[in-house]
């Protein structure tokens, strides 16, 4: 790296805490840097004012001990002042910091509509770092931790000016050892902090996994079950101890560098002190002088390492390089953005994909390669395939939510995400908002009426449901919240159809269900798809099961393999042709039906015999 740019590199951070300061808080920062230098400064007019006092005294002049007096007085109420003005603006400056970077980071995330873009290794780890400083930290000490530094160095550079005022040498010398131990002990702690990240968390993993097991409630009922307590226990004290050791031993190998700048910080005090002290005994210092020059030695310190503010600002910095970072790297897609709120109504979207290929960024071998596929307006099809097969990938690709590497996907005539953005969705691992049961059926068609929530929540089969809850429709669905509770996996199931078909009542032109009745009983299935005809009238749909009885009733059959169609037609088509699919569907036809003539048949046989 040439130098120029190593020194960009080590500025970057900077500028970009100064980025985001300016955001949050504009020409007030400034104001706060001004401030914070103000009551830095103040100790030093103490000391100035203490030698002015003893001098005084010691001559005696009456009117300098008064001026000494004055000065010293000014310096303790401007320190005052300062100090509660200060309180009170970082205070308001710190929660718009705070807000700023959320804003930023969530600004960044919201705006790409490709998750695969949420999925780069670099993004998640940036964001699972962003999430820790925000855990252990918080975004918002930032502008009190940087008016800590500022104000604490000011006094350090006030000092130095007292103190070059004695003998150049002396704050060089004292600067000097002061940076040196700052630098021993930041390297001794960016030491402690690597092996807590390397084998930290190696060795911490598996008394973290155990902890999980102990105190999560998804194990309890095995970890009862099963007796597993005394391991449990037993598991997770063994393994810390261990961790716990490799890390001790490997911070007290880093403590050299410590060692080191603390013998240098003491011989530049011992010749600083010893050659004051040797100058006062000698007469070339007065008392009030030697007071002076002690008093701005101690000062000196604020130049070295200052633990917690420094180090915060320090992550605060990386931090707001991130986010900076971030908002980089998530640019809006290159095809037009989602269109927020309700759909317009338009009747059925035909869709059409070609030559689609699509690969994971975690992958290096595509999901979904040569994919084709056309679907008629207001046609319904039904996917199928084995596990991995790249069902659900093939959906997302659809829905926009993955940008093809290569080939075509088009709803309506237009990239999906497009001006004619009219997808209702159910996916396999739907998400269950903590919020009121309106909000959870009306997100898929924001602002809609009453009438069509409730049509929708009938429609999924779940009419009922709000006369169950404490609060009907405002029942907050977690048991979290007072008045609040949760739903079976079924409810939840239904909740999220009724999300999906709301969107098609509000006008969406294609529906895409993946998996949608998996956690349904049976006759709630049948009773779905008895209904369902009904409610997705006018639309396309695009139904993603392992339920053959289902999946029969589409009008046409899609057998994915290996991310690309391998067989396509009606049931009846598919059956005659007897591939995958009707092998598929004999088989699960075939536990359920000859069952009974089997056992009749095993039974009759002693008789034959
Ligand atoms: N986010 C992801 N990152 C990397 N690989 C993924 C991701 N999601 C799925 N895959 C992989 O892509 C392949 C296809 O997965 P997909 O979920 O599309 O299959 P599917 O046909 O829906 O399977 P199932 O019937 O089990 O739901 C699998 O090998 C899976 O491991």
């Amino acid at each position: 790296m040439r130098p120029a740019d190593a020194v960009r590199a080590r500025l970057a951070p900077r500028r970009a805490l100064l980025t985001m300061l300016w955001r949050a808080a504009g020409w007030r920062i400034l104001g706060v840097g001004v401030l914070a230098v103000a009551q830095g400064l103040a100790p030093t007019a103490a000391i100035l004012a203490t030698g002015i006092i003893i001098d005084a005294v010691h001559t005696p002049d009456g009117d300098r001990a008064v001026l000494g007096l004055v000065l010293f007085g000014g310096a303790l109420l401007v320190r005052v002042v300062l100090t509660a003005l200060l309180d009170y603006l970082v205070r308001v400056l710190d929660g718009r910091y705070g807000q700023v970077v959320h804003d930023t980071i969530a600004r960044a995330t919201l705006r790409t509509p490709h998750v695969a873009a949420l999925e780069e290794p670099a993004v998640v780890g940036e964001l699972a770092s962003l999430a820790e400083f925000e855990r252990v930290d918080g975004f918002v000490r930032t502008v009190s931790q940087l008016r800590e530094v500022v104000q604490r160095r000011a006094t350090g550079l006030g000092s130095v000016v007292v103190l070059v005022g004695f003998a150049w040498w002396m704050p060089l010398v004292l600067l000097v050892a002061w940076r040196g131990l700052a630098h021993g002990v930041r390297r001794w702690i960016d030491h402690g902090v690597g092996l807590k990240t390397t084998v930290g968390a190696r060795m911490t993993r598996r008394p973290r996994y155990l902890r999980g097991l102990a105190v999560d409630a998804p194990a309890a009922k095995e970890v009862r079950l099963f007796g597993l307590a005394g391991w449990l226990v037993d598991g997770y004290a063994d393994s810390y101890r261990e961790a716990l050791r490799h890390i001790w031993t490997g911070r007290a190998l880093g403590m050299r560098s410590v060692l080191a700048g603390s013998a240098g910080l003491a011989a530049a005090h011992l010749l600083v002190l010893g050659t004051a002290g040797w100058q006062a005994l000698t007469g070339a210092l007065s008392v009030a002088q030697l007071v002076v020059l002690v008093q701005a030695v101690l000062g000196t310190g604020a130049l070295g390492f200052l633990g917690e503010p420094e180090l915060t600002l320090g992550r605060a910095r990386q931090v707001a390089r991130q986010a900076l970072r971030l908002e980089q790297t998530l640019r809006p897609a290159r095809t037009a953005t989602r269109t927020a709120g309700r759909p317009a109504p338009g009747g059925a979207l035909p869709v059409r994909l070609t030559g689609v290929r699509f690969t994971y960024p975690t992958r290096t071998r595509p999901t979904l390669d040569g994919l084709d596929l056309e679907i008629p307006a207001g046609q319904s099809v039904a996917v199928v395939g084995g596990n991995g097969a790249g069902k659900s990938t093939l959906i997302k690709v659809l829905c926009g939510l993955y940008e093809p590497d290569l080939g075509r996907v088009e709803i309506g005539g237009h990239p999906p995400g497009g001006p004619d953005n009219r997808i209702g969705a159910i996916f396999q691992n739907f998400t269950r908002y903590e919020l009121p049961l309106r909000a959870n059926v009306g997100f898929g068609s924001p602002g809609a009426g009453q009438e069509v929530l409730t049509a929708a929540l009938a429609d999924a089969g779940a009419g009922d449901l709000p006369a169950t809850l404490r609060a009907g429709w405002d029942t907050v669905l977690s048991a979290g919240y007072p008045d609040g509770q949760d739903l079976s996996g079924g409810q939840w199931q239904k909740v999220a159809l009724a999300r999906a078909l709301a969107a098609v009542r509000g006008g969406a032109g294609l529906l895409v269900l993946d998996e949608p009745t998996a956690a349904l009983d049976v006759r709630a299935e049948a009773e779905l798809f008895d209904r369902f005809r009904a409610a997705t009238t006018g639309v396309t749909t695009i139904l993603v099961s392992h339920r053959l009885a289902s999946v029969c009733r589409a009008d046409r059959i899609v057998v994915i393999d290996d991310g690309r169609v391998v067989e396509d037609g009606t049931h009846e088509d598919l059956m005659a042709a007897g591939g995958r699919y009707a092998a598929m569907f004999t088989l699960q036809a075939e536990r359920f039906v000859p069952a009974a003539p089997r056992v009749a048949a095993r039974e009759r046989e002693p008789a034959r015999g």
